[in-house]
């Protein structure tokens, strides 16, 4: 049990907020206060949490940790922030919505209190521009769901303090949950493991949208082959082993004019967002096939996943 009796405050139930919720209240032993301005927290919460906490007979029970006062749902951010040591943010990926809720948050919480945002990928420097004391503020970003998924990528704003970058990275490492979190050394938008996410989510779609494969076929051939390969090594690994005698040096040398003609023929596809204006109906293409093949998540599928991810990840210790 983690020696962690930190006051956890969470702003924002979603997704990633329930399963944050979820970690700290299994790995904690501090309160978690949770502020949300959804109609249906309360619902939301009896729903989603209990599948996070987990079935084991050890696995705490929801309606204990409100009885205990470890688990609070507030009425106000303020309510939600009084007492926290840790502030996590988990609102919407909008950049207004997170600078004006840091603002917020800074007024409301106490002097020493940590203010970590989940962000996708926005950077820290970017959200901080109305606070006050911009040393607070770090990009404490998950891998969903948080609960379970190990890698926590820590990104400093150049104003974060130094102090505050230790203390993220000594809880995770205390909490006893297995997480590993890296401290990523320059801000780019979405950091390192989305960067690598999102390359290998457009060059799916493209191939997608140009009838190259389905959607389930393309999923199939991660699971088949980089999915398991990147839970036992990574890539540089990976190809320092597949180059024989000579490592990564060999295998660079072996295929470099292969791997150079796939680099030179990627084409991309653009969200239609302000600042691409293109063919958007392969959105329609890959939303419609995937729909088709999976229909739309259960709480039973993430139950699930749950399962299957632990034991993957369980097979890296
Ligand atoms: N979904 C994912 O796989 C991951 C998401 N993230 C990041 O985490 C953050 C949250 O993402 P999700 O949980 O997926 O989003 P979500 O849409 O599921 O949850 C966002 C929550 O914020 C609440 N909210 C909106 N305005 C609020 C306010 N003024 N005060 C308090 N709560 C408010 C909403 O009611 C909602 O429950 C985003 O920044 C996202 O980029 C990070 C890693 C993974
Ligand atoms: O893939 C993940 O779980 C995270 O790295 C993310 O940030 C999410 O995918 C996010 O991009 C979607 O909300």
């Amino acid at each position: 049990m983690s020696t962690s009796k930190y006051n956890v405050c969470l702003i924002g139930l979603g997704s990633i907020g329930v399963s944050f919720a979820a970690l700290h209240l299994r790995y904690g032993s501090g309160t978690v206060t949770v502020f949300d301005t959804r109609s249906d927290l309360k619902e939301h919460i009896e729903s989603v949490l209990p599948v996070y906490l987990g079935c084991d007979t050890d696995s705490p029970k929801v309606t204990d940790l409100q009885s205990q006062g470890r688990l609070k749902v507030c009425s106000s951010l303020k309510e939600a922030c009084d007492e926290a040591d840790i502030i996590q943010e988990q609102g919407p990926e909008q950049l207004d919505f997170k600078r004006k809720i840091w603002a917020e948050i800074e007024k409301a919480a106490g002097p020493g209190a940590q203010f970590w945002t989940s962000t996708s990928g926005i950077a820290a420097s970017l959200q901080n521009e109305l606070m006050q004391d911009q040393s607070r503020l770090l990009v404490v970003h998950p891998f969903n769901p948080p609960h379970i998924m190990p890698l926590i990528e820590i990104v400093p704003s150049p104003q974060t303090s130094t102090a505050a970058i230790q203390f993220a990275q000594r809880y995770f490492t205390a909490l006893g949950s297995g997480h590993r979190p890296v401290v990523i050394k320059k801000e780019l938008p979405g950091f390192v493991g989305n960067r690598i996410a999102y390359i290998i989510f457009r060059e799916a779609a493209y191939l997608v949208k140009e009838g190259v494969v389905g959607v389930e076929d393309l999923d199939t051939i991660l699971m088949a082959s980089l999915g398991p390969r990147f839970a036992v090594q990574g890539p540089f690994k990976a190809y320092h082993m597949g180059g024989g005698v000579k490592g990564i040096r060999g295998f660079m040398d072996n295929l470099s004019t292969t791997i150079q003609d796939v680099w030179d023929s990627y084409e991309y596809v653009d969200l239609a967002t302000k600042k691409h204006q293109n063919d958007s109906a392969w959105i329609e293409k890959v939303v419609k096939e995937t729909e088709s093949a999976y229909g739309l998540p259960t709480p039973a599928e993430f139950n699930s996943r749950d399962i299957k991810l632990r034991e993957v990840i369980d097979t890296q210790k």
